[in-house]
């Protein structure tokens, strides 16, 4: 350690940074006191140099102990306290100039000269420090002073007269506090010097034997420098230095003996020693590198001088002893103390005190950090709950991803599997998979999805192979490319085919394949209820019609009772009194539909139509349709109705009526079968959907108008085609118009005389209203068509032609039924359709407009099918019907019946596979009419037909659909797939 100066301790002001250095230990030998030389004794120590003393009396003492001693800085009897100070002390005590705590301790036995060097070191100090701070005016300084001594281990303030020992407290900051302490601001050095007079004249002093002067407690001056540059006093960025310097006089370590001190001496060499003791310890361990417990606390003493020893203090030790070889021991001690001490480091700092404005400044700029920290870390977080939200879509998206290619392979496999079934040819002759797979499980087995998927499959192929005669007709393109387009067609085709088995799932058995086919079946009468409260509201009542029942064979009682008819409505019921058996409203109600809609609603609205709609038909194409349609009339034996009809102005609205009828008739035809072939035409090939259109009236009109013009193979050529369309378009002639394309009056007064003279003019009774006879023969009109009337000479019709155009129409009903139920077999029309027209059929006028319909439905496609033109092949969904027949027996037939019922169809009982082979009988022989009626009656009650008046209409196409529509657009489109 150099020579620390006035200038030099300012100028480590800026070193601010604590370092690590050692105790500075320094032992300073007094010269042999009076007593000590009257006892002749010799010094046993000799200084041989600075920093090096031995004991001159090692070989007559044969002591083992250390001979020579080094220090930090060795000083001899003759050294003069100044130099003490000056090499030993001044650097220390001045670094509180510095801001740097310190302390300077005197340590060594008693009467060694303590007090006179610390004295002498206080005041050089205090000479100094005020030297610097006369030498440094640039800055302020403010000195406070405070005094205590540790008597018999009690603190007490040196400059208090109040002798109440002083608490010690521990500071979190500060460390070891003493409680009320007094703290003087020194005014000047004198003020400090009188204070330090106040200090020795207050501090415990007794008289012992090495010592007249003994001091009998440790003694600590604190002298406290705070330093702030006078030129930014009062400035935000000020700071100020502040440190402490101590002035510790130890007593001395004593032997009682040596000292002969006995009561209070012996009392206070006790506390003394007992204090100087620990002091030792705490200075042995830090020597040791601070390891295990530093006995801070076991004294006051060390308590506070805690942050002196070890601590942020500069520190210096000042050892004195005497040189006397009676005190050698002692002297060795104080040599043990000053080798442990020399060892000890201490981590010295400068104590800067921010100002308070420069504190608010600062900690404004420290919560400016903290907040964009904050910041940052909130940034931080937000990314990281980016990073984990990103991370979990991804893991969303890769999941899809993995579902979208589960779903692919399932649509890819079966797409394979329907390419599959329909280069089978359609034709059910292996059952597999369907087959197979339905013997292996019940029916009243749930469907899984998969299977739900296979039904799919199976019916999509088999709708496409309902369409699959439009493929016929695209020559030359590659069936891969109409394979998708083909199959999407297909798919609209069959959710719009009432024909089509989808159809029957659909509508009868609900509109999820996954659901077990009983369960479906359970549910049909409700289906069938809703179906029929829709339909209700276009429903005429008819309280009169006669019972279809005649026509079937008789059913099982329990059938014809089991369940209540949804058909059968209150108001039903109230019609039920009659004597015939009421015909159920699903069926009457059809051919009122048919009638009402849409002409009838068309009528209600337009009541004052005129004739001229109707004359856009030409008078030839009236007659036909007006002797068809004619039939509808006498149906309603409502009187009202018939009235209405068969009055005087039934020729206008009637006609139009009619008319109407048949151009929505072919025009459905027409969007019908366009729908069929537009998905078609857009991938094939450019062609005119009118072109298409003629061709299929062609079909229709060559049907009922002249033989067929075939090639040797049977089909039709170009030619017939193109001839079929213009008979057609010939058919509906273009309207005649004047120039200006308005209708003249001559044609509008021959529209409504053709239509006069297809129903014969009414005979009316002068006030206009109809006789008796009149309607009679309205009723009859109907039967017109078939043969011209025969009227009594006053144009009344008898009571014998009245029996026998009954009788004209019961015949040609027998051979239209037959002719379309060979049709059906011959078109492989669904059996459930087949039994519902059965059904629906019971002779009535009525049903002549529906057998005319399903007579050129049936007569089309028989031809089609012959012409080659297209390939329907309809007996694979035929085939599939009659397994789902087959299934549907387990339920509807108990085991007694169905024995009874194949024993009676000639199906052995022992035999394998009855139902299988029963089912495979049912409509087979299309001539015999007890088979058919046979086979009816059990398609009727395997679908739910209760009876047959509660065929459901919606087998008609009248409802398809549960939401409400337009019924002028709809109940005759959606009849018409069943046409086409
Ligand atoms: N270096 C010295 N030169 C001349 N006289 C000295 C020196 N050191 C001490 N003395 C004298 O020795 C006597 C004892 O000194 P001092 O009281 O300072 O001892 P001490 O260590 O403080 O004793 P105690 O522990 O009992 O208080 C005093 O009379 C003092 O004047």
């Amino acid at each position: 350690m150099g020579s620390i100066s006035g200038d030099s301790a300012a100028g480590e002001c800026d070193d601010s940074n604590a370092h690590e250095e050692k105790i500075f230990v320094s032992v300073r030998l007094r010269p042999l006191n009076e007593k000590e030389l009257l006892r002749n004794e010799i010094s046993d120590w000799e200084c041989i140099n600075t920093t090096t003393m031995i004991f001159k009396n090692s070989l007559q003492e044969r002591t083992m102990l250390p001979t020579a001693y080094a220090f930090d800085r060795i000083f001899g009897c003759d050294c003069p306290t100044k130099q003490v100070y000056d090499e030993a002390a001044k650097k220390v005590a001045l670094s509180v100039l510095s801001g740097i705590n310190s302390s300077i301790f005197a340590y060594g036995q008693t009467s060694s000269g303590k007090t006179y060097t610390m004295s002498g070191v206080t005041e050089c100090a205090v000479d100094d420090i005020y030297d610097y701070i006369d030498k440094h005016r640039e800055r302020e300084f403010v000195l406070k002073f405070s005094a205590m001594e540790i008597y018999n281990e009690s603190v007490r303030d040196l400059l208090s007269t109040d002798s109440t020992p002083l608490r010690l407290l521990d500071d979190p900051e500060r460390g070891t506090i003493i409680e009320k302490l007094a703290e003087v601001t020194l005014r000047d050095s004198d003020h400090l010097r009188e204070l330090l007079t106040v200090c020795e004249a207050q501090r415990q002093i007794g008289e012992t034997t090495l010592n007249e002067m003994s001091s009998r407690s440790h003694q600590i001056l604190r002298l406290i420098v705070e330093s702030s540059a006078r030129e930014y006093l009062g400035a935000a960025n000020s700071s100020a230095l502040t440190a402490s310097v101590n002035f510790i006089d130890l007593a001395g370590s004593e032997c009682a003996s040596q000292t002969s001190s006995a009561g209070t001496r012996l009392k206070e060499g006790c506390h003394i020693n007992r204090s100087l003791l620990t002091l030792g310890t705490v200075i042995r361990k830090l020597s040791k590198g601070r390891n295990g417990h530093v006995p801070y606390r076991d004294s006051k003493l060390t308590r506070i001088l805690q942050n002196c020893l070890g601590g942020n203090a500069r520190t210096a030790v000042i050892c004195t002893m005497s040189p006397a070889h009676s005190h050698v021991e002692k002297s060795r001690n104080t040599l043990l103390f000053a080798s442990c001490a020399k060892q000890v480091s201490t981590n010295a700092r400068v104590n800067v005190v921010v100002s308070e404005k420069a504190l608010v400044k600062q900690l404004q700029k420290e919560l400016a950090r903290l907040e964009n920290e904050l910041r940052n870390l909130s940034s931080l977080a937000a990314s990281c709950d980016s990073a984990s939200a990103l991370k979990e879509k991804e893991y969303l998206i890769e999941k899809m991803d993995k579902e979208i290619r589960e779903l692919t392979q399932q649509r890819d496999l079966a797409r394979s599997r329907a390419e599959d079934l329909l280069h089978t040819g359609g034709e059910y002759q292996n059952p597999k998979p369907w087959g197979d797979y339905h013997e292996k499980r019940s029916w009243t087995d749930e469907y899984s999805a998969s299977e739900a998927s296979e039904i799919i499959d199976i019916t999509r192929s088999d709708v496409a192979s309902r369409t699959s005669h439009f493929s016929d007709r695209c020559e030359g393109l590659n069936s891969n490319k109409l394979e998708e387009p083909f199959l999407e067609n297909s798919e609209m085709q069959f959710l719009s085919d009432d024909t089509s088995p989808r159809l029957y799932i659909d509508k009868y058995f609900g509109p999820d394949p996954c659901k077990g086919w009983e369960k479906i079946a359970q549910e049909t009468d409700k289906n069938f209820e809703d179906n029929f409260k829709e339909v209700q509201c276009i429903e005429i009542d008819f309280a009169n019609r006669s019972t279809i029942a005649d026509t079937l064979p008789p059913t099982p009682k329990g059938d014809q009772d089991s369940g209540q008819s949804p058909c059968s409505s209150d108001e039903e019921t109230s019609d039920a009194g009659s004597a015939n058996v009421p015909r159920s409203k699903s069926c009457t109600d059809l051919p009122m539909t048919m009638q009402k809609s849409p002409s009838s609603e068309f009528t209600e609205e337009n009541e004052s139509i005129s004739p001229y709609e109707f004359e856009k038909v030409s008078p030839e194409r009236q007659d036909d349709n007006q002797g068809k349609l004619s039939k509808i009339e006498p149906t309603a034996n409502d009187e009202d109705l018939s009235r209405k009809y068969l009055g005087s102005s039934i020729t206008t609205d009637l006609m139009n009526e009619k008319e109407e009828n048949i151009k929505i008739l072919v025009e459905d035809c027409i969007a019908n079968q366009q729908t069929c072939e537009t998905g078609l035409d857009e991938v094939i090939k450019p062609k005119s959907q009118m072109q298409f259109v003629d061709n299929l009236d062609l079909e229709a009109e060559k049907t009922s108008k002249e033989p067929e013009k075939t090639t040797d193979d049977g089909s039709k050529t170009g030619q017939d085609i193109q001839k079929s369309t213009s008979d057609w378009s010939t058919e509906f002639e273009p309207e005649k118009t004047t120039d200006d394309g308005s209708k003249t009056d001559q044609d509008i007064q021959k529209s409504s005389s053709d239509w006069s003279t297809e129903f014969e003019p009414e005979k009316t009774t002068d006030d206009g209203s109809k006789t008796d006879q009149d309607i009679q023969k309205s009723s009859s009109d109907w039967s017109t068509e078939f043969e011209p009337e025969k009227t009594t000479d006053d144009g009344s019709k008898t009571d014998q032609d009245i029996q026998k155009s009954a009788s004209d129409w019961s015949t040609e009903f027998e051979r239209q039924k037959r002719e379309i139920i060979e049709l059906w077999d011959a078109c492989c029309t669904p059996l459930v359709h087949r039994t519902y027209f059965l059904l629906l059929f019971k002779g009535d006028p009525s049903d002549a407009v529906y057998m005319e319909v399903e007579l050129r439905r049936l007569s089309f496609l028989k031809n089609t099918l012959s012409s080659g033109q297209v390939s329907v092949k309809s007996s694979r969904a035929l085939n599939r019907e009659r397994e789902m027949l087959i299934k549907q027996m387990i339920k509807k037939y108990s085991k007694k019946d169905k024995e009874a019922l194949f024993q009676k169809w000639g199906i052995s009982l022992k035999s394998k596979n009855r139902r299988h082979q029963l089912c495979h009988r049912l409509w087979k022989d299309a001539k015999n009419m007890d088979h058919i009626n046979e086979s009816a009656a059990i398609v009727a009650k395997l679908v739910g037909f209760k009876d047959g008046n509660h065929a459901p209409k919606e087998m008609f196409g009248l409802s398809f659909s549960l939401k409400p529509m337009n019924l002028k657009s709809y109940s005759w489109r959606h009849s018409l797939p069943l046409m086409i």
